[in-house]
Order: structure tokens, then C-alpha cells, then sequence
């Protein structure tokens, strides 16, 4: 059996990044004739929840409930998965690689005595068990062998599209109230502040994206960027330097520690492609460099590149695309 941790919404819905991991499930359990898939929520599901996790290809929900999951601690998660996954005897332990997948199936790990796999984007095969993931910030790809069982991964968020299955799992749901060990129960969530809007959806989303760096030169250098991303319909995203000189907000941040952007199209301008800000933009499908270094990585890993100043590069292509449109 492959098991899944699904983290629920305080809307009661099972989270995107989630539903990928399950949908990264089906694939394993085709490649293994069938194998089930069941799925390990925190907390009394609503129906609803049950039924998505049902058309997804779920066979049962285990509900981990009792005052142990009233907040989040890591370890007693791992507890109630393991908890799980003993009395089921499943070979698989997944979850989505966000901060508490990651945090808890280390914790499964490290109690199983088992490698963990983080940020995986694709399965390769079960003899051997192979595996690709992302390592640097996500600049480069491992593929790794999880020999051990039971084989412990995450799915790297967005690397797979979340789709419900052909055929739905019976959804059947278990209410679990596993022993926590007080020791469990050390390191848990206490309070919680209420997040800050998360403003850059469109950056995340969009199809052409304009990228400005230093080379923008001062907070007043973004006049013609801006006009460009207008003219393409585009959000601008920036480099840290960018956000860290005060010249742009955070939320148009791309790289590591920003928005990672997967457009059909990306135009950094002034950005020389430091391996952060790498992370954040190589799925983009195609990247227009505009800078004065030839040699910048940027432009060498481009699939285009024009060489020259932007404050000269950019009025004229605005001008040709007004003139064209005129
Ligand atoms: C832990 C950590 C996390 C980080 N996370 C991120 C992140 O999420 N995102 C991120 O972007 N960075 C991140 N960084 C910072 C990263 O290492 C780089 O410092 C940053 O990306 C560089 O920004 P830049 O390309 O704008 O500036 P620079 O590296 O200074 O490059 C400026 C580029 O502009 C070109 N240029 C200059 N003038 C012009 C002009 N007039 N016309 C055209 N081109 C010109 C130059 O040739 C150069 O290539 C992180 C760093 C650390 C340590």
C-alpha cells in the first residue's frame, strides 16, 4: 500500500500541492499492478474532503484525530503515520514538499532508520525504485535510488498536475486516535499570526513574465520595464537585489527565496542569473536575455539573448510594438 499525507486547508480542502503527490501516487501504484493508495489526513474530514480524496483514486482516509493533532507537531504526525502505516503494512510514505511534508516525513525517516527523498518531480521505475529530484534550490535534478522500504519521498510542489483519476477509490474513511508520547508533543505550533496577503498569484501564473536586476540601475530606472510588461500583459519579476535595495516589493521577488515562474516566456533584463534566482525561473519554456554581459549565465543558459544596455534595448522594443500595433 502507498501512503499519502494530505495537509487540509483551514477551508476543510485538501491542498493542491497534495492532490499532486496523490496524483504522483497513481503512478506508482500502476507501475506496481493495482497497489492501493491510501491517504492520512489530521483532523475529522468533512464528506466533501473524502469524496475529492475518493475521485483522486483513494482507497481509505485515515482521520488522525484526539488532542494530540489540536495544533501542528511534526513528530506526532510521523507518530500517527507510522502508526498507520505499521498496522497496514504499506512500502510507500509520501506527502507534498512543502515545509510541514518535508518536516514530518523527515521525522518518519529518521524514526524508520530510512533515507528521505525531498522535492521529488518524477518517478522512474520500481526495480530499481528510482526517483528524480531537485536538489540546489531546485537548480539541479538527482536521480536517486530508494532501495530501503519502506521508501520515504516528497513531491516537489507544481511538478505534477493535480488530476483526479479515471477510475475513483472506494474512500472509504478510518478514524484513527493513535498514543502520542508526550515527547511528541515538545515542538508543536502554539500560536499562529495571520499571514500576510500573498500578492504575487499573477507572477506565479503568468504566461510572459518581465525580469528586471540591478542593471535597472535605481528604483526610478523601471519606467520603459513597466511599460513593456504593460504592452505584454506581463507581471514584472525581479531579482533580490531588486527588493533588498528597496527599488520593488517583495511579492515581485522570483528565485529561491521568491516566487518560482514557469511562463511560456521570460524576459530578465539586468539580471545576471545568480544560481537563487535560477531556481526560481529554469522551467520557464523559453527566456529572452537583455544585458551587457555576454558572458553573464543568464545569457549563456538563455534561449535568446540581445547584448546592450536595457535603458536602450527596452524604449525601442516598446517603440516597435507600438508602432506595430498602432
Ligand atoms: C540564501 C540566498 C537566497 C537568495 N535568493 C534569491 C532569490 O530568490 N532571487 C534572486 O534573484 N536572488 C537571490 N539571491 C541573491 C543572488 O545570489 C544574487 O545576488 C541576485 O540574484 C543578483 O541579482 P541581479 O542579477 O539583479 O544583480 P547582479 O548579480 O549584480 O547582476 C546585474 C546584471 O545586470 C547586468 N547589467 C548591468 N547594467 C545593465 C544595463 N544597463 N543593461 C543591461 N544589463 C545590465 C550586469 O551585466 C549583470 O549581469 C539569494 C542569495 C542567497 C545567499
Amino acid at each position: 500500500m502507498i501512503l499519502v499525507l494530505v495537509e487540509v486547508s483551514p477551508a476543510g480542502e485538501a491542498v493542491e500541492t497534495s492532490r499532486e503527490a496523490v496524483t504522483l501516487a497513481r503512478e506508482l501504484s500502476a507501475a506496481g499492478g493495482g497497489v492501493p493508495i491510501d491517504a492520512v489526513v489530521v483532523g475529522t474530514p468533512h464528506d466533501a474532503l473524502v469524496g475529492v480524496l475518493a475521485s483522486y483514486g483513494v482507497r481509505r482516509v485515515h482521520a488522525l484525530t484526539g488532542s494530540a493533532y489540536d495544533s501542528f507537531a511534526g513528530a506526532a504526525w510521523a507518530a500517527g503515520l507510522l502508526d498507520v502505516r505499521e498496522r497496514a503494512g504499506s512500502v510507500v510514505v509520501m506527502a507534498a514538499g512543502t515545509p510541514r511534508g518535508n518536516e514530518v516525513l523527515a521525522h518518519v525517516g529518521a524514526r524508520t532508520g530510512v533515507p528521505m527523498a525531498a522535492n521529488v518531480i518524477s518517478f522512474g521505475g520500481l526495480s530499481p525504485f528510482t526517483v528524480t529530484r531537485q536538489v540546489v534550490g531546485g537548480a539541479a535534478l538527482e536521480e536517486m535510488r530508494l532501495s530501503q522500504r519502506p521508501a520515504i519521498f516528497t513531491v516537489a510542489g507544481h511538478a505534477v498536475q493535480a488530476a483526479p483519476a479515471d477510475a475513483a477509490g472506494a474512500g472509504e474513511l478510518v478514524v484513527e486516535k493513535p498514543d502520542i508520547a508526550d515527547a511528541d508533543l515538545v515542538a508543536r505550533v502554539v500560536s499562529t499570526d495571520e499571514p500576510e496577503p500573498d500578492l504575487s498569484g499573477a507572477l506565479k501564473s503568468a504566461r510572459v513574465v518581465v525580469g528586471a536586476g540591478r542593471g535597472a540601475g535605481s528604483a526610478d530606472g523601471f519606467g520603459d520595464l513597466l511599460e513593456l510588461a504593460e504592452l505584454l500583459d506581463a507581471p514584472l519579476g525581479v531579482s533580490r537585489v531588486v527588493t533588498s535595495l528597496g527599488w520593488r516589493p517583495h511579492h515581485e521577488q522570483v528565485g529561491q527565496t521568491g516566487s518560482r515562474i514557469s511562463p511560456d516566456l521570460y524576459i530578465p533584463c539586468g539580471i545576471s542569473g545568480a544560481i537563487q534566482h535560477w531556481a526560481g525561473c529554469s522551467t520557464a519554456k523559453a527566456i529572452l536575455a537583455i544585458n551587457t554581459d555576454p558572458d553573464a549565465p543568464m545569457v549563456t543558459k538563455a534561449t535568446h539573448a540581445v547584448i546592450g544596455d536595457l535603458h536602450e534595448v527596452i524604449p525601442a522594443i516598446n517603440a516597435e510594438i507600438r508602432r506595430r500595433r498602432a
